[in-house]
């Protein structure tokens, strides 16, 4: 039984963020991440949509049959039959069950009436309830759905017997202040089921929503590694993982020290590079330049760092260039076993600064063939 304080991770790396256009990997190729997935940690893994192709079921098999005795396994289905059929066939014991509620996709999309969705709603979920399945039902585009509809919606999906109901922002349109209330008022209907979110980055809120949805009493959140998704992809399992941590004292099962590598294969497979500035696993999230940080870290990394490099796997980065000090530099050649005194590293320093002035990306080597002047002076 988890405490009120432990959020289930639920990675869709496998199908949200494969969805995103170039993304098309190889069974092989989604058996290893799974396999990471399980070493880091997730609560499920949605393995992808084995109704989808002839891959995408074989894929879902081979996930179950690799890592379903240590982690729930899931796949997505449509409202109908078939879809639920070939997930059961391909051996899964858990279903997330899809159908849209805004009233933009039921009349543009499903062409279809509120009553005939929550009829639909309805007997899908009975319907994989009464094959043994564990079953999180999505009101696809919630966060656009009428309140009260969305509400209905909910209380439909717990009476057929879902486990779980997940909330998702479907295009972004989400931000943290209203969708807080919005699943508190989720969690007021749900009969102690567990809520869960789902997010989407379309106005850079993913994570913050993610946040936002756990503090109004969700329990289970949506994410991908590197974020990756649809269109401005998802919430990113690491930002979401170590802002619950840190931020706010949840507990997660994730293993933090896993999350670099992690990143680093999702990006190898995907073919998807992780940005520089990416929070957490970017490799530039605990880089330092500037003079008065590379100080302050050197004395204590808590100055300028809100968690520590090791604690996701990241590296710290001292670099130098125009705005680099003398603690720096000093640091920097000390580490390469040169050791000068202040005036001369004053020097060095001055010439550094011209050739970064220069627009040269100064590296330790360089630092270390300006100072070798002095040595052999
Ligand atoms: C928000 C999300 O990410 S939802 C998940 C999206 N993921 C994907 O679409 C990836 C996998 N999709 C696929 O491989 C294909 O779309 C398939 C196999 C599911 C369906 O393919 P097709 O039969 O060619 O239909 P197509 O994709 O063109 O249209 C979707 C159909 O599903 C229906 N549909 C869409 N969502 C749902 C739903 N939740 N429940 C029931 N029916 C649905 C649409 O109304 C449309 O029906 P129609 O064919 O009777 O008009
Ligand atoms: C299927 C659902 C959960 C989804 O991916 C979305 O609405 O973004």
């Amino acid at each position: 039984m988890f405490s009120t304080r432990r959020v289930r991770i639920f990675d869709t790396t496998l199908r949200d963020g494969e969805q995103a256009p170039g993304i098309d990997l190889t069974i092989d190729q989604k058996v290893r991440i799974a396999r990471q997935l399980q070493r880091l940690g997730v609560d499920t893994i949605e393995a992808g949509f084995p109704a989808s192709s002839e891959g995408e079921f074989i894929a879902t098999k081979k996930i179950i049959e690799e890592v379903g005795d240590s982690v729930e396994v899931t796949g997505l289905a449509r409202a109908n039959k078939n879809d639920i059929d070939k997930g059961i066939e391909a051996g899964l014991s858990s279903i997330h069950v899809f159908i849209a509620t805004s009233d933009v996709h039921l009349k543009y999309k499903l062409k279809m009436t509120r009553e005939q969705v929550i009829d639909r709603i309805y007997e899908s979920v009975r319907y994989a309830k009464s094959h043994g399945l564990i079953v999180e039902y999505s009101p696809e585009d919630a966060t656009r759905t009428e309140e009260e509809f969305l509400l209905q919606a909910v209380k439909t999906a717990v009476e057929a017997g879902a486990d779980r109901i997940n909330i998702p922002d479907t295009v972004g349109v989400m931000h943290p202040f209203k969708f807080q209330e919005v699943i508190r008022k989720v969690v007021s209907v749900a009969s102690g089921r567990i809520i869960s979110v789902h997010c989407h980055n379309d106005f850079g809120l993913a994570t913050a929503n993610s946040i936002a949805g756990v503090v109004g009493g969700a329990r289970q959140v949506h994410v991908t590694v590197n974020g990756i998704g649809e269109r401005a992809g998802n919430a990113s399992l690491e930002e979401v993982v170590m802002a619950l941590k840190k931020l706010l004292d949840y507990e997660v099962g994730v293993k933090p020290w896993l999350l670099y590598d992690t990143s680093k294969l999702v990006s190898e497979l995907t073919g998807v590079p992780v940005p520089f500035f990416k929070a957490v696993v970017g490799d530039n999230a605990f880089g330092h330049e500037a003079g008065i940080h590379v100080h302050g870290v050197i004395e204590n990394p808590l100055t300028y760092e809100p968690m520590s490099p090791e604690e996701v796997g990241n590296f710290r980065r001292l670099a130098l260039g125009k705005h680099s000090g003398i603690h720096g530099l000093r640091k920097i050649l000390e580490d390469q076993g040169i050791y000068l005194d202040d005036e001369k590293l004053k020097v060095v320093l001055s010439e550094v600064k011209k050739m970064a002035d220069t627009g040269h990306r100064v590296s330790a080597e360089d630092a270390k063939r300006i100072a070798s002047r002095f040595l052999s002076s």
